[in-house]
């Protein structure tokens, strides 16, 4: 018998098919994903990654933040929805729990990390999320701080639902208790191992994203360092939960996203130089990705 480590990694080189729109087609069919982002000073992590699951091409999307910053983030997008959490001094307080509960019935999938903080709700909020959750979910930037600082304890309910982790380096070095540095020498090795010790779909962004199952593996060959700008990960997130929200399988939909948003990105470069890229240029050059790929 072949013991599970001792699986060979298949590397993927294809992209994944792109999700059919039927002629008939109506928001409906498109998935509803749900972006709890944000905090005071923050606002703009959760505006990129709504409106990015909007380019993304989620049927609905709504955006749950701090109550008092509700205002400025619908006022960014008027696509898409927004709902306002208790807070507590800006940042999501312990009554976000269950206003998130109440929003999950009509979501296919959660996104869960952008500008939120890293306070003890956040930290009570995703864990509680992460571990049980039927559906799936994206964690990205201070989720997976929050999760790093929970040590090796990534188990889940029975129930739970796929889910995907969209760390950089450093906050991937936060996660495996490794230095960045050593992180970099060995991108794949470590995103690998990490997927499938803890059965993920990793996604460790920066020059030649890996994505990996732990089975399977894929290198993004679209961007370029103009990317290296804030917000663009944000943009990232909000992109593969609209393509998990239409069902894509989370490896399928990872590499996709990827793929889509690294071309923005070097369109965007093409247009406005590298230095000059800031990360809402992504949104506008999503639909051109889109095209390209046949969509
Ligand atoms: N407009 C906004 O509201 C923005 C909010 N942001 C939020 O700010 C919070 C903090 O996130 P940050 O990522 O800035 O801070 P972090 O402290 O998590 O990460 C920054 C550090 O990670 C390391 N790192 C990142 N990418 C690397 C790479 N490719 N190679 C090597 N090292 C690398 C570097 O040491 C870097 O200084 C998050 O909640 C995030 O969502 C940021 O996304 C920026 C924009
Ligand atoms: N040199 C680069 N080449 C290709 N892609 C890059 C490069 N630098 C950054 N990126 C991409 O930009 C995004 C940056 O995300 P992240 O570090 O989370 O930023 P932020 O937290 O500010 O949104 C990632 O998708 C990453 O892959």
């Amino acid at each position: 018998m072949i013991m599970e480590q001792e699986q060979a990694v298949i590397c993927i080189t294809h992209l994944p098919i792109v999700p059919h729109r039927r002629d008939d087609g109506h928001k409906g069919d498109y998935g509803h994903a749900l972006i709890v982002a944000g905090q005071v000073g923050m606002s703009g992590a959760a505006c990129l990654a709504g409106k990015a699951a909007l380019r993304g091409g989620a049927g609905l999307v709504t955006v749950a933040t701090p109550i008092s910053i509700q205002p400025t983030i619908a006022a960014y997008e008027p696509s898409y929805l927004t709902l306002g959490l208790p807070e507590t001094h800006g940042a999501i307080g312990f009554g976000a729990l269950e206003a998130i509960h109440r929003a999950l019935h009509v979501a296919t999938a959660v996104a869960i990390g952008p500008g939120l903080g890293t306070a003890e709700p956040a930290r009570q909020i995703v864990r509680a999320l992460y571990r049980s959750l039927p559906i799936p979910m994206i964690i990205d930037a201070d989720g997976l701080n929050v999760l790093a600082a929970s040590g090796d304890d990534l188990t889940r309910d029975s129930g739970a639902g796929a889910r995907i982790m969209t760390p950089h380096p450093g906050e991937f070095a936060r996660l495996t208790g490794e230095t960045t540095a050593t992180i970099q020498a060995a991108r794949e090795k470590f995103a690998n191992e990490f997927a499938r010790r803890h059965g993920l779909t990793v996604v460790l962004k920066g020059k030649e994203t890996v994505v990996t199952d732990g089975y399977r593996m894929a290198i993004n060959t679209t961007g370029n360092s103009g990317m290296a700008t804030g917000g663009t990960g944000d943009v990232l997130t909000g992109l593969l939960t609209a393509l998990v929200a239409q069902k894509l399988p989370p490896f399928e939909a990872a590499q996709l996203a990827v793929w889509l948003h690294g071309r923005a990105g070097d369109i965007a470069a093409e247009k406005h130089s590298q230095p000059g890229l800031i990360a809402s240029d992504l949104l506008d050059y999503l639909g051109s990705a889109w095209l390209e790929i046949g969509a």
